[in-house]
């Protein structure tokens, strides 16, 4: 294709929607003229759908749960006065907590003002936050956010070691919607002790967002937590972005969160036009199913050329991938659905991957975001008149066309900055082009079986691990093979996973457990310390 016939392609396809200030350029994927005429019919399918998702619907039928992010931002588009009011009490309660912090009325136990935040959290109720914090936050902010995301006891020391002193100003702020997310009581278990050694009462630093009755809302209130906020069924993990989730930290930070809000809101009145050329969330499932085919072949590469959008890929791994990537269809079929998302940030990953983007394996297509405004302020010169934010839109046009060159498809969202309108923008354009592809291809985007059986598999490890510690202290000195013990617990089929076990109970010292003999597994022997 020339130059001139890809500018008129261009300008064609281009998806402007100026509420926003967003533009979304299609003219690099290959689609065909008559693709999307000839997806008409099952992108209106999709409209119909989704209207009925918003106006209240059962639209996760594995679940039996309506499905209401969307009213979050618009909580008059509730189906029902009740999630109005709660919604709007909800956003009131949340932003008078931060002021009263911010103005020292709700204050820590021996220090002046709470300045630090430590969100305990994981998957859509941290990595939504960890987005957020990153990409609108600075060092003017009224107070600094911090995260627990594993269950990784290192991890925790690193954070907590971080915050050091600072712990005393520290708002514990723990969030599962189920209230029972292992990763996340053991983070505020660990989090809690902390404050303890240091001679602080958890509960006068903790808060907690939490749905009702949830074992984290029994123990919050049991503790006497400072306040909880409320999680509700209807609104999905990866999707809680502009619930309480969200919102608390948010606030606490001293981010714009009703312009956030604002940003989601308009993004989603254009979202919601059954025009296929006017609407970029329409758009961006239409050339998600032309590149995978319908069955998710090809990768998404979420590259925006901006630092604070890093976290982008990370936050629409979980928003895509645990949405679409499901075994089964609406109607009982196995079709190993979805499509997988990686990316950082360009043109930093110029130098890490891209180099197979443009000559390696065509398994992808790419999802530029361009931000034009460079910085606050003016940029000095690098050389002769150019700057570096003139650098950085040379690299990401020319990368662009090095992959198109060879084949290789894209798409750019191009947006003026990286504030909080901008961001609560792409959020909802991201939850409406995922909800509308997942019409497209006849799935259920808003539940999570398959996390189930990693949950299963890994108490079972837990449960062998309490017959095995409970063996070793009954064979004191005996130094026993893995195998022997797998025998000795009545799980002869289990030897490597016995083997993983004492492996990793040897390293450490806190349950007593002590190896010896070789370093293959055959000849390794354990008993109590
Ligand atoms: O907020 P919770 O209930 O702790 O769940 C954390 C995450 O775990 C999942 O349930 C499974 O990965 C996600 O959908 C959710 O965001």
């Amino acid at each position: 294709m020339t130059e001139r016939e890809l500018w008129e392609r261009y300008q064609r396809h281009l998806c402007v929607v100026p509420s926003v200030g967003l533009t979304l350029d299609i003219s690099r994927m290959n689609f065909g003229a008559d693709f999307l005429d000839g997806m008409r019919p099952r992108m209106d399918a999709a409209f119909q759908a989704m209207d009925a998702l918003e106006k209240g619907a059962i639209a996760n039928p594995d679940e039996n749960r309506r499905v209401g992010h969307y009213w979050l931002r618009a909580p008059e588009l509730s189906p029902e006065a009740a999630l109005k009011t709660a919604i709007t009490d909800m956003q009131a309660q949340v932003a008078a907590f931060a002021r009263d912090v911010h103005a020292g009325k709700v204050k820590p136990a021996k220090a002046a003002k709470f300045t630090q935040v430590l969100l305990v959290g994981i998957g859509g109720s941290a990595l939504g936050p960890q987005l957020v914090a990153d990409a609108l936050g600075s060092h003017r902010d009224p107070m600094q956010v911090h995260f627990l995301d594993n269950t990784d006891p290192d991890g925790m020391d690193r954070t907590l070691g971080q915050l050091g002193e600072r712990l005393s100003e520290t708002l514990t702020v723990v969030i599962s919607k189920s209230g029972g997310t292992k990763e996340t009581r053991n983070g505020m278990l660990e989090t809690e002790r902390a404050y303890q050694q240091r001679g602080l009462d958890f509960g006068a630093h903790a808060v907690a967002v939490t749905g009702d009755g949830s074992e984290l809302d029994q123990y919050a209130k049991g503790h006497h937590w400072l306040r909880t906020f409320p999680m509700w069924d209807w609104v999905g993990g990866r999707t809680s972005l502009m619930s309480a989730v969200g919102l608390v930290p948010a606030r606490l930070q001293g981010l714009d969160v009703d312009g956030f809000l604002a940003g989601a809101k308009d993004m989603d009145a254009v979202t919601r036009v059954h025009d296929v050329a006017k609407n970029p969330a329409a758009l961006l499932a239409l050339m998600w199913f032309h590149a995978g085919g319908g069955r998710g072949t090809k990768d998404m590469v979420i590259l925006p050329y901006k630092d604070r959008l890093m976290l982008m890929s990370k936050y629409l791994q979980q928003l895509v991938m645990e949405s679409l990537g499901k075994e089964l269809s609406l109607d009982g079929k196995v079709v190993n659905q979805g499509i997988a998302v990686y990316g950082n940030k360009g043109s930093t990953d110029q130098h890490a991957y891209v180099q197979q983007l443009r000559e390696g394996v065509n398994n992808f297509f790419v999802t530029f975001v361009e931000v034009l405004k460079d910085r606050d302020g003016k940029s000095m010169a690098v050389e002769g008149d150019n700057t570096s934010g003139d650098y950085l839109l040379g690299f990401f046009l020319g990368t662009r066309r090095a992959l198109f060159e060879k084949g290789r498809e894209s798409m750019t969202l191009t947006v003026q900055d990286v504030g909080a309108r901008t961001v609560g923008a792409l959020i909802a354009l991201y939850e409406r082009a995922v909800g509308l592809y997942a019409h497209l291809v006849n799935i259920n985007a808003y539940h999570q079986p398959g996390v189930e059986a990693g949950k299963k598999a890994a108490g079972r490890v837990l449960e062998l691990q309490g017959k095995l510690l409970a063996k070793l202290q009954a064979a004191k000195a005996e130094a026993r093979s893995a195998d022997q013990l797998a025998q000795d617990i009545g799980a002869p089929d289990e030897a490597e996973t016995v083997f993983k076990l004492l492996q990793h109970l040897s390293a450490n010292g806190d349950h007593g457990v002590k190896r010896t003999g070789g370093e293959r597994p055959a000849e390794a022997r354990f008993q109590a310390a």
